[in-house]
């Protein structure tokens, strides 16, 4: 016993690192789902259920045009606090960038920390830019970091939402809402036959073949299940090597949104990687002269990336994450064995699997 006193443990620093890390920073989870689905029935059993956590909710109530008011629930041993967090600007995709991240850490410095942050957007709002808003590298020295997306569809309107045929140039939301998500909750189970909801799952399978699908009614989830995914940093690895060796394509009945996966051998250079993905993300710029198009002419448009590549000077594999126009490289703990096998996956719009593994195939080192 003494011997143990005398001689304590060393902890190497990576593990320091990580628990120092994880103790100042705080996940936000973003909700999102169509209009009616039960995103706040989630929101409201999170807030009862036993987690020892202080959990703080914003919830988007982004009017047409209007000012931006958030209305701010503060969860506290059972109590529920409420309070309006006003932004200034309704601009989802460049001020309240800045706003939306101020806005909470005041928020925190006026009521101490939470321990977690969810935040549920509205059926309307592009939950693509609520999280790049909140996806913000290390760096930037913010306290909070993007966890994850967990979108709620109804069971019983899922498909009817999902395969409404958008004049063209528009984007079907409720698809779009799916092709983000980390974590879906096929809600609202108690609505319909099990041939009805194996059909949704079918359908959410074919657009974003990475989603954990989870069914529930009143939304009542496992928690494990939906909190601490770190879906956006180089922990997510493990579970995408497992959606790798899991997933197969199918074919899509909307043809709109699909995901694609593909693997090749080789290395890429930090900078063309960086080129590469550049290109990617410039794709749905329509403005962007070297805009990728599909083989019918139609612009492509990833909503959601996520990769292992093998760079020619890292011995570790090294994961990309994308996300509305943003992306991160992050170095993993893990070191390739045997030949270097890049693995990318890629959910969006209109995208043609040999055009997109070509551009990657061109990038690679020769
Ligand atoms: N039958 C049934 N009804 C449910 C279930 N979950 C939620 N509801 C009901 O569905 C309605 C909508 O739920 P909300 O949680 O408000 O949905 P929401 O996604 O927050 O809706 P908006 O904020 O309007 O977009 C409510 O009346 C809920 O009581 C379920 O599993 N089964
Ligand atoms: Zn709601």
């Amino acid at each position: 016993m003494e011997e143990d006193e005398d001689c304590p443990e060393l902890v190497p620093i990576i593990e320091l690192e990580r628990n120092e890390e994880s103790q100042c920073k705080i996940p936000v989870t973003i909700i999102t789902g169509y209009l009616g689905a039960g995103k706040t029935t989630l929101l409201n059993y999170i807030l009862t259920e036993q987690h020892n956590k202080r959990i703080a909710v914003i919830i988007n109530e982004f009017g047409e045009g209007s000012a931006v008011e958030k209305s701010l629930a503060i969860s506290q041993a059972g109590e529920l606090y409420e309070e309006w967090l006003e932004l200034r600007n309704g601009c989802l995709c460049c001020s309240v960038k800045d706003n939306g991240l101020k806005a909470i850490e005041n928020l925190m410095q006026k009521k101490g920390k939470f321990d977690y942050i969810l935040l549920e957007t509205t059926g309307l709002a592009d939950p693509g830019a609520v999280a790049s808003m909140f996806w913000v590298d290390a760096e930037l020295g913010s306290d909070i970091y993007l966890d994850g997306i967990v979108s709620v569809v109804d069971a019983k309107y899922a498909l009817q939402h999902l395969l409404e045929e958008k004049p063209e140039g528009l984007v079907n939301e409720a698809a779009r809402q799916v092709a983000l998500a980390d974590v879906l909750l096929i809600n609202k189970t108690d609505l319909v036959s099990t041939k009805e909801l194996e059909d949704v799952r079918s359908v959410v399978r074919s657009i974003n073949g990475l989603v954990k699908i989870l069914e529930t009614q009143r939304s009542r989830v496992d928690l494990t299940k939906i909190l601490d995914l770190h879906a956006f940093d180089s922990l997510s690895v493990k579970s995408l090597q497992d959606k790798f060796t899991t997933s197969n394509s199918h074919q899509h009945l909307d043809k709109s949104i699909v995901t694609v996966t593909f693997e090749v051998f080789g290395n890429v250079t930090d900078e063309d990687l960086h080129l590469f993905i550049q290109c990617v993300f410039a794709l749905q710029n329509l403005l962007w002269e070297k805009n990728v198009k599909n083989k019918s002419g139609v612009s492509m448009e990833v909503i959601r990336l996520k990769g292992l590549v093998a760079l020619d000077n890292k011995q570790e594999q090294v994961i990309v994450q994308g996300v509305h126009e943003l992306y991160d490289l992050e170095e993993t703990q893990v070191k390739w064995e045997g030949e270097k096998l890049n693995r990318m996956v890629f959910i969006g719009r209109h995208l043609d699997k040999d055009i997109l593994k070509q551009l990657f195939e061109s990038a690679l080192k020769r």
